[in-house]
Formats: structure tokens, sequence, C-alpha cells
């Protein structure tokens, strides 16, 4: 197969291993920096052009499109739609997981466990939605946020209505999110492909600290998941129609409950974590699921 890997960096540890997978496989890796695609949007024959070719002839492709392109990337993968290509995550699914918001919207609505969480963006009575969240402590957080920055642990109710007002005055969306204690400041990524878990780690934060982020010095350690919680993310994944996903969970009283979906999750931290070779298996969903529709496209030539 010719599968093409649309990434920005092919000395990324994700990029790297997926194109290692696919050639020890057999298949054929393209890198593709969708930055660098034009398109030729027409009802014939639609294209796309990188580095003055044509790209023809794909199977699948992988799409590893950062925060930072989410408008340009899935345009692009769009695009290879359109050109009946497969993609493991599809462009829609992509776009609708990079909104915190309509996420957990989708996620509410088919009943998957999530902290209680307000939205907000200009409140008028701040104080009541500190209350319709039941109150502090509480987590604050920027909706355009990442890697734990513009994440807030507000014990108070004061400490919580300044921290909005703040964030208020920066004309910023943000979350106010129930704080779920008995996580301990860790947090469960469980890798979906398809319709199972194929790997999980336990995240936990630094001392002192309550976000568990790699980068903000939390270690990553083996964990042994429940049903329930594997099921959660399984469910988690296919609300928001990801075949691929890191869905992360905070274990709670009342059980899993998801924080968010992520649709071009990591292979560097799990696979160090687990010692699995998860690469090798996004390829082997591909080889099962792939319908090769892409080499059809070539007969148009
Ligand atoms: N409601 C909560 N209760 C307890 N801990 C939380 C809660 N929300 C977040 N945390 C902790 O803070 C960390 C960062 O939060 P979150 O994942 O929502 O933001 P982010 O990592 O900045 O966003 P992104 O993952 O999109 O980059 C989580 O990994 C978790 O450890
Ligand atoms: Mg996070
Ligand atoms: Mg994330």
């Amino acid at each position: 197969m010719k599968i093409g890997i649309l990434s920005q960096n092919k000395d990324l540890y994700s990029t790297r291993r997926l194109r290692e997978a696919c050639e020890q496989r057999g298949h054929q890796a393209v890198i593709i920096n969708a930055l660098r695609c034009y398109m030729n949007i027409n009802s014939v024959q639609p294209s796309i052009h990188f580095e003055g070719n044509d790209l023809t002839g794909f199977d699948a492709i992988i799409p590893r499109i950062g925060a930072d392109i989410t408008f340009y990337g899935c345009s692009v993968l769009r695009q290879f739609e359109m050109m009946d290509v497969f993609s493991i995550n599809q462009s829609i699914a992509i776009t609708r997981s990079r909104d915190k918001l309509r996420s957990l919207q989708l996620l509410s609505r088919k009943g998957v466990g999530m902290p209680i969480t307000g939205f907000a963006s200009k409140p008028d009575d701040v104080a009541d939605l500190i209350k319709m969240v039941g109150g502090t402590p509480l987590v604050i957080k920027l909706l355009e946020g990442t890697q734990g920055i513009g994440v807030v642990l507000a014990e108070t109710k004061k400490a919580a209505e300044s921290v909005i007002e703040a964030f208020m005055g920066l004309k910023a969306n943000i979350m106010v999110q129930e704080y779920i204690e008995e996580a301990g400041g860790a947090d469960i990524r469980c890798f979906v492909i398809g319709d199972k878990v194929i790997a999980s780690m336990k995240r936990q934060a630094a001392d002192g600290e309550f976000r568990s982020n790699l980068h903000r010095g939390g270690s990553a350690s083996l964990i042994r998941i429940t049903p329930e919680e594997r099921k959660t993310a399984v469910a988690a994944a296919k609300a928001m129609n990801l075949k691929v996903a890191g869905v992360d969970l905070l274990r709670s009283k009342r059980g899993p409950l998801v924080m968010e979906v992520n649709s071009s999750p990591g292979l560097e931290g799990i696979e160090a974590a687990t010692g699995k070779d998860i690469a090798g298996m996004i390829i082997e969903y591909i080889e099962k699921h792939a319908t090769n529709k892409g080499s059809r496209h070539l007969q148009h030539q």
C-alpha cells in the first residue's frame, strides 16, 4: 500500500515510528506537510500538489495534524477524502475534536461520564456560574490552553471569582469544571484503535501539582484499567467518531470521567510506558480497513 502521513515534521517520534511501521510491513510511506500542499478543487478531478508532484495513488492517509494548523490541515485531509482516499480519522471528526466545548457536548449527549462542566464567555453572574457547577474547589481552563498551561485550580470562591474575572478581562473563553480531588493528580491515557483500548498509561503529577501533563513534570507508568474504564474510553472515541484516539480519564468516586479526547495522540510516552508497538497496530488497522478506493483514482489519470 501507499500510505501518506500528514505531518509537519518528519523527525517527530510519532512520525518516524509510523513511517518505520509502514516500511516494516512492506508499505510505501510518504510524509506530507499539509501546509506545503496546494489543491485544485474542481468537479471533474480534484487534486493535491506537493513539492511539484501530483499526489495520486494513495491507499490511506494517517493524519497527524497539529493543533496550530487544524484549519488548513483538515482542508487538505478533506481533499484526500474527496479523492476517495481512506483516512484513519476523518477530517470532520478531527475538526470536531479540536473544539473542547463541542466535544463535551457530544459526549454528554451519549451519556459518557465527565466532570460537571460550565462554559462561559462573559458571564453576567460569576457567583451563579460557580454555584451552577457545584461550587469550589474548581478547575478553570482556558479553552485554547494546551500542555496544562491555562489550567488553574481555584480552592476558594474568592479565588475562583478573581481568576474568572481576569480571564474575562482578556476576552478568553473559559471552562469551569468540578475538581476531581480523588484522582490524586493522576489521569489515565487510553489509546483507542477501532473499538478497543490497545494500551493505557497513568500520568501522575509532580509533588505539589495537580496537573499530570508530562510537560508540567508529570511521570508516566503502566496501569491496568477496569472494564468500566475500557468501556468509557471506547464510548468516548465512538461518540466523536474517531478510529484512533487518546482518551484522557480521571478516576472519580462515581466512576471514570472523560476529560478530553485527542485525535492525534502522541506515540512516544505510551510506547515507552507500555513497550507496545502502537505504530504497528495503527498500520494493521489500515490494512484491515482501507478499501483501496484511492488506487481507483489512478485509473482516471
Ligand atoms: N476537573 C479536573 N479535576 C482534577 N484534575 C484535573 C481536572 N481537569 C484537569 N485536571 C488536571 O490538569 C491537567 C491538565 O488539564 P487538561 O488536560 O484539561 O488541559 P491541557 O492538558 O492543558 O489541555 P490539552 O490536553 O488539550 O493540551 C490534566 O491532565 C489533569 O491532571
Ligand atoms: Mg490534557
Ligand atoms: Mg489534549
